[in-house]
């Protein structure tokens, strides 16, 4: 008889984190000028872009942080962008600069993301953001990484000592975890598209982080028993009865009876995600205002 995972429930984590975050906020603003402020900047009409930018809007809502969103059109030039960014640099209520990505395939996402303060970068994703967590030094946290740590904190799991491998290696997900896994002390395996015999790479896992965006690509043979499965992909799919759903990386189905722990997708680590946008929103106001 099989045992089921622990479902690692992120919606439920993500709810909890952000009444505290409404606390904070409500208990700040009473020695505060302002609230607050994030701008998330969007340029097309990618329709799952535009749904994540919604979901961030309406969540900034609910703890108490003002939106200064802009959304720019398709063919909107680089100059543009850059200028916008440099305004919001300056716009003394805004603590938190996003460029929702992928932006359009004439855009450099680099030099926009290069262009915005480090100190307002909420994504984590600017070279000294990424450079001080290289080093180990406080800063901005990538927000999905910082997230799936919150998640094994809260279930009580501590990666000292645990063999940890990651799937996928971008900048936005796979290399800050494995970064924050380290720091956390595990010992961190990085695996790829280059990667061959993936199964028998993830089969050495006591923490598996899957962050590649194919749809499943983990099956129940690939997962060690016991082992704790942290599934970050998202992926549109459309079913045999052409139903449109989301999945992850991860076949859910046959990997949470061989697990010890599992997050679904969704209401995984997608919530997560964007409560520490929020969290990091709120850490860089109290640091611009002074409010420790
Ligand atoms: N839950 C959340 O909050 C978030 C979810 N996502 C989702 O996570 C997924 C990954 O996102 P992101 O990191 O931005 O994606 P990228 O496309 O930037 O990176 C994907 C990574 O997966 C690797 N890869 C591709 N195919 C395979 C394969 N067959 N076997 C092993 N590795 C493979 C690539 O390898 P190589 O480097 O060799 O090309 C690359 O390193 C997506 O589904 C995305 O939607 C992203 C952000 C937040
Ligand atoms: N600069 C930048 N930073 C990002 O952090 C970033 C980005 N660009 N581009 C796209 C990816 C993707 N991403 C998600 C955010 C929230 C959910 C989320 O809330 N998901 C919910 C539900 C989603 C739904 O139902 O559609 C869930 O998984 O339960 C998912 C994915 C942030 N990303």
């Amino acid at each position: 008889m099989s045992k089921t995972a622990v479902i690692i429930d992120g919606k439920a984590v993500a709810e909890k984190i952000q009444g505290q975050l409404r606390s904070q906020v409500e208990e700040l603003a009473q020695k505060a000028s302002r609230p607050p402020g994030l701008a998330v900047l969007m340029v097309g009409d990618n329709p799952a872009s535009a749904a994540y930018v919604r979901n961030k809007e309406r969540s900034c809502g609910k703890v108490g942080i003002a939106s200064y969103g802009r959304h720019f059109p398709e063919q909107t030039s680089q100059e543009e962008l850059m200028q916008a960014i440099a305004d919001l640099n300056e716009d003394d209520r805004v603590d938190g600069i996003l460029v929702q990505l992928p932006l359009p395939k004439h855009l450099d996402a680099v030099a926009a993301i290069n262009h915005i303060h480090p100190d307002k970068d909420v994504d984590g994703l600017h070279p000294v953001n990424l450079g001080r967590l290289m080093r180990g030094e406080p800063g901005l946290c990538s927000c999905t990484p910082a997230g799936v740590m919150a998640l094994l904190r809260e279930y009580g799991i501590d990666p000292r000592g645990k063999q940890a491998t990651i799937v996928g290696r971008s900048i936005l997900v796979g290399k800050p975890i494995a970064l924050m896994l380290l720091a956390a002390d595990a010992t961190v395996t990085m695996a790829h598209s280059r990667s061959p015999d993936l199964g028998a790479i993830t089969r050495n896992a006591d923490i598996l982080v899957v962050a590649v965006g194919r749809p499943e690509l983990i099956t129940a043979d690939m997962v060690k028993p016991g082992a704790i499965v942290i599934d970050v992909g998202i992926n549109r799919v459309t079913d045999y009865e052409g139903k449109s759903r989301l999945t992850g990386d991860v076949n859910y189905d046959s990997a949470k009876d061989v697990a010890g722990f599992i997050t679904p997708v969704p209401g995984g680590v997608g919530p997560m995600t964007v409560t520490l946008l929020l969290q990091n929103t709120v850490e860089s106001y109290i640091r611009r205002l002074g409010l420790e």
